[in-house]
């Protein structure tokens, strides 16, 4: 699944393993462009055998990942700023990805600066976050921009302004956004520039004949 506008680059690594490709100024948020990863041919998904002990095993310390070649590839393109969708099949790495995304944003930004969402509220607990509802502050999100601006208290328009990078993790489809910000959300809705049109569920969006997808404009 793709947001609409999106083309097709073959990405430099891995070619059977993933694709690349970059968005340019549709009128799909965000403006910048995204690159979309499609993760994991090269990594068949993991199922987790049980030991057959009765004793369940020692819940081993945390431990550094050396993540995968295109694992990397995708968190240097987060490094450098990028705007990134990444999706794969189950096992192929996405959830280990994410957490070494967070960390590097929390580390980039401050974590404050970084908002983890998903479109459910089990998800966004799944991640550390929230749903991109509660989040945003505009509750289903079905009016129109003025009204959900308008509705907007100033904590949550201050949280709009200084969030720098926005992680929307829709794990049920498998994929995840990572959107930075270059302008101040709130800015940017005064200035028109970038502006939230709708935030979604799939039934309202793609009733409207558009990408079923929670999608920001
Ligand atoms: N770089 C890595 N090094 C070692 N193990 C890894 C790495 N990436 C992922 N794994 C392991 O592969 C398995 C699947 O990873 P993960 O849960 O991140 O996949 P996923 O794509 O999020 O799957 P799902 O869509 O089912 O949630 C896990 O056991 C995870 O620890």
């Amino acid at each position: 699944m793709q947001p609409p506008g999106a083309g097709a680059q073959t990405s430099s690594t891995a070619a059977t393993a993933m694709t690349t490709s970059v968005t340019h100024g549709s009128s799909t948020f965000p403006r910048q462009p995204v690159h979309h990863t499609h993760m994991g041919s090269h990594m068949p998904p993991q199922h987790v055998q049980q030991p057959p002990s009765q004793v369940p095993p020692p819940v081993p310390p945390e431990q550094e990942v050396t993540l995968s070649e295109e694992q990397e590839n995708i968190l240097d393109l987060v490094r450098r700023r990028k705007n990134v969708f990444f999706t794969g099949a189950a096992g192929t790495g996405k959830s280990v990805l994410l957490r070494e995304i967070i960390k590097v944003l929390t580390n980039m930004y401050s974590p404050k600066e970084v908002a983890i969402t998903a479109p459910t509220g089990v998800a966004g607990l799944n991640i550390g976050g929230r749903t991109i509802h509660s989040w945003a502050g505009v509750g289903y999100g079905k009016e129109s921009v003025q009204r959900l601006y308008d509705g907007l208290s100033n904590f949550k328009k201050m949280r709009w302004r200084s969030t720098k990078a926005l992680i929307i993790d829709e794990s049920t489809r498998a994929t995840c956004y990572v959107i930075h910000y270059r302008k101040p959300f709130g800015v940017s809705l005064h200035a028109g520039r970038q502006s939230v049109r709708q935030i979604g569920t799939h039934r309202t969006v793609s009733s409207r004949g558009r990408s079923p997808s929670l999608r920001i404009e």
